[in-house]
């Protein structure tokens, strides 16, 4: 079974603008799966469904299906903390909290009520770990959040997000701030992480979208022009206009 079912998505805001127009997408568990496309064409509003972050904007209109291992998502009856608990998101500035690095990574599981300071301290660890800062901050984790490097900080809130132990993590430019070597390692880590988890991300460029993804799905206007495995939409794309996109005529 497909990990994420997109059928016949549309989203327009209460502006007229029609930012998914009838989109449907499959997406396998343990791939990254990139988005991308230039700016407005629906990517960010894509994954703000998938966590139901779309229910903070003002939608007039939201159509079609998003399910996750089967379990339809835009049903009134979920429980949304839950689903973003499964499906967690890290955004393209790194949001440090003003708090500890490790009050940052364990904010997550405190809200959720985690009181217990060993089960804490060993979540914190293990995601520290999995996002590759451990070693980086090990020695100072109540130092503030914030006193950490850009890249450094966000990992910190992949982190974040990896303590809750999700299914899914969503990425929206998430190196789009950062330096080239801080976002080399953020890339590395993805390709680490999807033996575990599934990925989504809309990446800031088109270079990075054809170095980290399995499945690519290119974006215009709302409009879901082609997805396809990344070894063939960056080198033999099948629509003129992803053609023209990546070969950099227009974005
Ligand atoms: N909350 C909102 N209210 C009204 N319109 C919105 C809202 N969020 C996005 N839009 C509009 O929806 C369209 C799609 O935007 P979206 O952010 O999903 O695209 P994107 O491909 O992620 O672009 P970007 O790279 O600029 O974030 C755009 O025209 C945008 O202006």
């Amino acid at each position: 079974m497909d990990k994420i079912v997109i059928e016949h998505l549309t989203l327009t805001y209460s502006d007229g603008t029609e930012s998914l127009k009838d989109v449907s997408l499959n997406i396998k568990a343990n791939t990254i799966t990139v988005l991308f496309g230039p700016a407005g064409g629906g990517k960010s509003s894509l994954l703000r469904v998938l966590n139901r972050l779309n229910d903070l904007a003002d939608v007039t209109v939201l159509k079609g299906k998003a399910l996750i291992n089967g379990q339809d998502i835009l049903s009134p009856d979920i429980d949304v903390n839950d689903l973003r608990r499964r499906v967690g998101m890290v955004f393209s500035r790194p949001a440090a909290l003003p708090l500890s690095i490790y009050e940052n990574v364990a904010y997550g599981l405190v809200m959720a009520g985690m009181k217990n300071r060993k089960k804490l301290d060993e979540a914190v660890e293990q995601a520290l770990r999995q996002s590759v800062l451990w070693d980086e901050v090990k020695d100072r984790l109540n130092d503030p959040g914030s006193a950490l490097s850009g890249g450094q900080q966000q990992r910190m809130c992949l982190a974040r997000v990896l303590a809750l132990q999700p299914e899914i993590i969503l990425l929206d430019e998430p190196t789009s701030a950062l330096d080239p070597l801080a976002t080399a390692k953020i890339e590395e880590l993805l390709r680490e992480l999807k033996e575990k988890f599934t990925i989504v991300i809309a990446p800031h460029n088109t270079q990075q979208s054809a170095r980290i993804s399995d499945m690519a799905a290119f974006f215009l206007q709302g409009e879901l022009v082609e997805y396809a495995p990344a070894e063939t939409i960056f080198t033999v794309p099948k629509d003129k206009r992803t053609q023209d996109y990546i070969t950099g005529r227009f974005g």
